[in-house]
């Protein structure tokens, strides 16, 4: 049975994990939702993963529109999620062109990176029937701002802005938040302070699903991963058992442990 926000509402209300791998192509969109995998994030990370760049501010809706077209086609049974790239949603009118093509290329909804300003953008969305994911904490859109790919809501104010800020763009519509680099407690906070499921990276245990840019969790890219990375591919020896491997860790709890998260 095909994966909803419905679905993930359900595991929220039931209190089971559910996962998010990214997916850029074919291939391994059908492995990824083959191995039951939730939610497939066709991310704007392709721009530093595929595309070798060292931001994600390069890539375009043109770019996400033909990965997920490609991710589409592979998908068995998940959601399907895809970023609005950098500047592709600067206005509402922007917002529901870029939305356009990336729900005609095959997307089930959109995320995008903003706090409570964006609240009018995810409702014009929402009530024109594009789902909507908001990404907060650690937004990578906004790294030339941030300085740096730098935990975020670490002081009490921060927190508990982010806290203000997922609330209202939930009211405004949007159907899942995403957390990124934040500490545990204030995942765990955010978690609990929303009726809609909260995906996390870096974001500690306690949120309703976890995601990773596959890439990662194949101990693919080069160099020091992040902190929140686990390399599942190093104790299964094969791709398929790997993703399976994640599934399952996620489900029992076991994947994020304390190594992976971030205290205040
Ligand atoms: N391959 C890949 N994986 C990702 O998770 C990812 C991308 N690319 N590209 C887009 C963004 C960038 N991301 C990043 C990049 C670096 C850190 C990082 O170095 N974090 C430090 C925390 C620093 C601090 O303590 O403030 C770490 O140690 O994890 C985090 C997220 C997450 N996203
Ligand atoms: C890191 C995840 C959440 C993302 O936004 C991406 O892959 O682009
Ligand atoms: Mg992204």
């Amino acid at each position: 049975m095909a994966v909803t926000i419905n679905t993930l509402r359900d595991c929220k209300t039931r209190g089971e994990k559910f996962t998010c791998l990214t997916a850029y192509d074919a291939t391994f969109a059908h492995l990824i939702s083959q191995a039951g995998v939730e939610v497939m994030l066709v991310g704007d990370s392709l721009g530093m993963v595929l595309q070798g760049n060292d931001s994600t501010l390069p890539v375009t809706v043109q770019d996400m529109a033909y990965h997920t077209r490609a991710v589409a086609r592979g998908n068995r049974g998940a959601l399907v999620m895809a970023d609005l790239p950098f500047m592709s949603y600067g206005t509402p009118d922007a917002a529901m062109d870029s939305s356009a093509q990336l729900m005609r290329a095959g997307a089930h909804m959109v995320k995008l990176e903003g706090s409570s300003w964006m609240a009018d953008t995810v409702e014009m969305l929402s009530t024109r029937g594009v789902p909507v994911c908001a990404h907060l904490g650690l937004t990578p859109q906004f790294v030339n701002k941030f300085g740096g790919y730098k935990v975020q809501g670490k002081d009490d104010s921060a927190a508990d802005q982010m806290v203000a800020d997922a609330r209202e763009l939930v009211e405004a519509g949007a159907d899942i938040i995403l957390l990124e680099c934040v500490p545990s407690a204030l995942g765990q906070r955010i978690t609990e302070s929303v009726p809609a499921p909260v995906i996390g990276i870096g974001a500690g245990a306690a949120t309703d699903g976890q995601v990773l840019v596959m890439h990662d969790m194949l101990g693919a890219t080069p160099g020091k991963p992040p902190r929140f990375v686990k390399d599942f591919l190093a104790e299964t020896g094969t791709i398929q058992g790997a993703l399976e491997a994640f599934v399952d860790a996620v489900k029992k709890g076991t994947f994020p442990a304390q190594e992976h998260t971030f205290k205040a």
